[in-house]
């Protein structure tokens, strides 16, 4: 077995510092970073925004050999090349966008056994090309393989089962390299998918290291906001975001503003729609009334998506505000995101925390404001039942039926959550993912700060299930798919 060189760690602060940035190591961070360098498979969960990618980004630039990074979005993994590129990294992806000379030459570098390359982010899919795995063989015959980073580590599970089953076949690195260290890292695992991820990747969880850190985020406001079918809430969202602006450009507050070199009405956030339709018209809408919104999801061209990105990114005029589906957003690492806004309730628990976790990820305080009604959550619970139904119905009990099963209590939980008049909302996200930790809230939810309002608000704004319930009998909430 070739292993893998080993090189000593003592300048890890002075790496933090002159190549990442960074004074000093947030808490845990330093102890992840020396049990991967010391070649034990490592499991991370925590909070978004923790600063999991510096786990596997600065060993990488400290040790032997090279990280390659799976990582399941296109967007995420241009976002962290660029800022690798930034730190002056010797960071490569090979992706759909990856013109045939950058990966040629990507490609030679690993032939040679010995690449300059440090970190090579990829997609599961890729890792399943015999061309690629031989290349890797060549790296790791050398010593030079250095470890396996599973960026959004959830997604083996989540997504492993069905729709992209090559997450599934990551297991072939333990098999393949048994000694190459593997780090998983994941803001939102249930115990359930954590050990799903440690069974697919064949890791022994008797001598994983695991790290499990609190999921609060307490510098998020988190609210609900109820409707109903009858109501279109767009003025009540545009109200919001018009008073913020307006607040920014009262005099004394612009010229503040102006000698920071910001716009008063650059206030940066995200709007998360489950429709693809909805997400332009919103986009439109919302320009039509002088807010920057661009819109974004998968089926628009990739460089309108990429100009979306890098102009939102930029705080460039007419790129504040995103409307996006899900194909935006995991691990999308922008500091000033000001609000998270849920068009309709999100698919899952897990899908809720990582959209509403891009928010304050400066630390600032950030709102995330979740729209919810009792029809879209029918119309929801709807399409999950039709997608249960259309499992194969014999055999053994099957992966996907079990994944489905998950995903409907994900859902239930959400719900829960939503419809929930009785609990600090920081606390119903912390008891989700079974954290006992401390979740300070100090008013930063709307439960804490005005319980007896918060109950008022949903009487008067959600429609009874009495209601509901008819129209769901007469097959008002059938909806084919989202986006
Ligand atoms: N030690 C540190 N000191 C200061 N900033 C840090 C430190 N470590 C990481 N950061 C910053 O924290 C931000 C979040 O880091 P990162 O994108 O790795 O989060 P994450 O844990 O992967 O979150 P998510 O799961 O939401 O993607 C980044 O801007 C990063 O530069």
């Amino acid at each position: 077995m070739p292993g893998t060189k080993r090189r000593p760690h003592h300048d890890l602060e002075f790496t933090l510092r002159r190549v990442f940035g960074k004074r000093e190591f947030r808490p845990v961070q330093r102890e992840v970073i020396v049990a991967t360098l010391e070649g034990e498979d490592v499991f991370l969960q925590a909070a978004t925004s923790f600063g999991k990618s510096l786990c596997y980004q600065l060993p990488a630039v400290v040790d032997f050999g090279i990280t390659i990074v799976i990582s399941p979005l296109l967007a995420l993994m241009n976002n962290q090349v660029a800022s690798m590129k930034k730190a002056n990294v010797r960071v490569e992806t090979i992706n759909s966008t990856t013109t045939a000379t950058n990966k040629k030459k990507i490609n030679d570098d690993l032939q040679c056994g010995h690449p300059l390359t440090r970190l090579l982010y990829v997609t599961p899919e890729y890792c399943q090309l015999d061309s690629f795995r031989r290349l890797l063989r060549v790296v790791y015959s050398q010593r030079e393989l250095a470890r396996i980073a599973v960026d959004e580590a959830h997604c083996v599970s989540e997504w492993g089962h069905d729709f992209r089953p090559s997450f599934q076949q990551l297991s072939w690195f333990k098999a393949e390299f048994p000694d190459v260290p593997i780090i998983c890292l994941t803001a939102t695992a249930t115990a359930r998918v954590r050990d799903d991820i440690i069974t697919t990747l064949g890791l022994n969880a008797s001598q994983l290291k695991t790290f499990r850190m609190s999921t609060s985020r307490p510098n998020l406001h988190y609210e609900i906001r109820f409707k109903n079918d009858d109501e279109d809430h767009y003025d009540d969202f545009v109200q919001y975001l018009k008073r913020i602006h307006e607040r920014r450009a009262a005099p004394e507050r612009a010229s503040q503003l102006a000698s920071q070199n910001q716009r008063p009405d650059n206030w940066p956030g995200i709007i998360y729609t489950l429709f693809r339709k909805d997400c332009e018209s919103l986009a439109a809408r919302l320009r039509s009334d002088g807010i920057g919104a661009k819109p974004y999801h998968a089926g628009l061209p990739h460089t309108e998506r990429a100009d979306a990105l890098a102009g939102w990114v930029a705080n460039k005029e007419g790129y504040d505000v995103i409307v996006a589906t899900t194909a935006f957003g995991m691990g999308i690492d922008k500091e000033n995101v000001r609000f998270v806004v849920h068009w309709q309730i999100p698919k899952s628990f897990e899908g809720f925390y990582q959209e509403a976790g891009r928010a304050g990820r400066d630390g600032k305080a950030a709102s995330c404001i979740l729209y919810y009604s009792r029809e879209d959550r029918d119309r929801a619970l709807t399409m999950l039942a039709r997608d249960q139904q259309r499992q194969p119905k014999s055999g053994a009990v099957s992966a996907q039926q079990a994944q489905l099963r998950h995903r409907l209590k994900s859902m239930q939980s959400l719900v829960d959550y939503c419809e929930g008049t009785t609990r600090c909302r920081h606390k119903m996200i912390a008891n989700y993912f079974g954290d006992d930790g401390d979740t300070p809230c100090g008013m930063a939810c709307d439960w804490c700060r005005d319980a007896r309002a918060l109950v008022k608000r949903k009487e008067a704004g959600l429609a009874s299930e009495e209601w509901v319930s008819t129209q769901r009998d007469l097959g008002r909430y059938n909806i084919d798919e989202y986006e």
